[in-house]
């Protein structure tokens, strides 16, 4: 039983609150993503759950049993951190079987421990080590690296020495594993491969993830689920597409993608139902977005806005004159920044091969979804 039960748990260290009241459930076979900024408190909730940590007051689960009395090498978690922490002088092959010897060495009897001890000091394969060497091997053949299994880790790559530490939590077959900005040392290309490789083998094993990160595209092509945090607390947790696309507000919609946050000031609802907010003293927008407040924040992500130009036929729905400011090239969308009145718009469009940027000071009607703006 891999799931994970948080409660009402707090952790102060030296009376500063570093988490406050984060209630969580986490289910069995999930991939489920922490995500805040710097100092927020996902790595204390993950040491908590770990048992690196003592929580100050509130419960934990792993499965059905209250874990809160029990020590870290009991409860069954699987780590992988950012540094990989493997051991320089073992090799790929030894680093996976060390975790085994160990824990073989303080659970079995006289001769196991002996013969592990050997072993380990031989770093050699005897006949004891049969089991072993087959988990061994099946490890590092998940993460698809059998063949290196005799290199040291420094003549590894980054991605690769990573793969070594997840097959050597692996081969423990935890419960859970926990993942601390595990691709943080990583380039930008190796991680996103990265990712991929990540959550294929977490969907092959089947097992319960928590995945710490500060990077909210990482979790969000990662994550089935994915808790924001801020300040010690839980913001919102939800999946993916429901925290981009319904912000509970305006720090998520921050943290969450890029948007275009506006004040605005609820005009009353017309006669399809839908709410009339004024975002300046010339302009209003209508939301389908059900809201009870006066003054509201309005957001907008930038792919929901059509940009048009003059050429464009339009009608006056939703629309607002502006003009662009800077038209940025992102290889598959460009990025414009228009201006509306003193008002300042995020605009992304997909990139056509063929279809000209548009330069600074070109004319253009933004024109935005009702469905799409949201109003907190
Ligand atoms: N051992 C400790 N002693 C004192 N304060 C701590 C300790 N560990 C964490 N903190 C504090 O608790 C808060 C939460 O820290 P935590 O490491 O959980 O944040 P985080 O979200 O993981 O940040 P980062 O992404 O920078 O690792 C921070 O204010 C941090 O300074």
């Amino acid at each position: 039983m891999g799931s994970v039960k948080i409660e009402h748990l707090n952790k102060q260290f030296n009376g500063n609150t570093a988490l406050e009241d984060v209630n969580l459930e986490i289910r069995e076979g999930e991939f489920f993503a922490l995500l805040g900024p710097s100092g927020c408190g996902k790595t204390t909730t993950m040491r908590c759950v770990a048992g690196f940590e003592t929580p100050t007051s509130g419960n934990i689960y792993i499965g059905d049993r209250n874990v809160n009395q029990i020590p870290a090498n009991q409860r069954n978690c699987g780590m992988v951190f950012q540094s990989y922490a493997l051991f320089p002088h073992l090799n790929v092959f030894e680093n996976v079987a060390y975790s085994l010897n160990i824990r073989r060495f303080y659970e079995g009897g006289l001769g196991t421990k002996l013969s592990t001890l050997a072993h380990l000091l031989n770093r050699r394969l005897g006949k004891v080590d049969r089991i072993t060497e087959q988990k061994v091997r099946d490890a590092l053949d998940f993460v698809e690296l059998g063949h290196l299994a005799d290199r040291l880790p420094g003549q590894l790559s980054g991605g690769q020495q990573q793969r070594v530490a997840l097959a050597r939590a692996l081969v423990m077959e935890p419960a859970v594993l926990l993942m601390d900005e595990p691709l943080s040392n990583l380039d930008k290309k190796l991680r996103n491969v990265m990712r991929v490789t990540i959550r294929q083998i977490q969907q092959k094993v089947g097992i319960t993830t928590i995945f710490v990160t500060h990077d909210q595209e990482e979790a969000m092509s990662m994550a089935d689920r994915v808790a924001v945090m801020h300040g010690g607390r839980l913001v919102q947790v939800d999946t993916p597409t429901a925290l981009y696309s319904n912000p509970v507000n305006k720090f998520v919609a921050d943290f969450v993608g890029s948007s275009n946050i506006l004040n605005g000031m609820v005009k009353g609802v017309n006669e399809s139902g839908e709410t009339v907010i004024r975002i300046d003293e010339n302009r209003q927008l209508r939301t389908t977005y059900p809201t009870t407040k006066k003054d509201v924040e309005v957001i907008i992500r930038p792919e929901s806005i059509r940009l048009l130009t003059s050429e464009h036929a339009a009608s006056d729905e939703n629309i607002l004159d502006g003009t662009i400011e800077l038209s940025t090239y992102l290889g598959p969308t460009i990025r414009y920044d228009v201006k509306v009145g003193e008002l300042r718009f995020e605009v992304d469009t997909v990139f056509e091969a063929g279809s000209p940027i548009l330069p600074s000071g070109t004319a253009v009607k933004l024109q935005i979804d009702p469905n799409r703006v949201v109003a907190l």
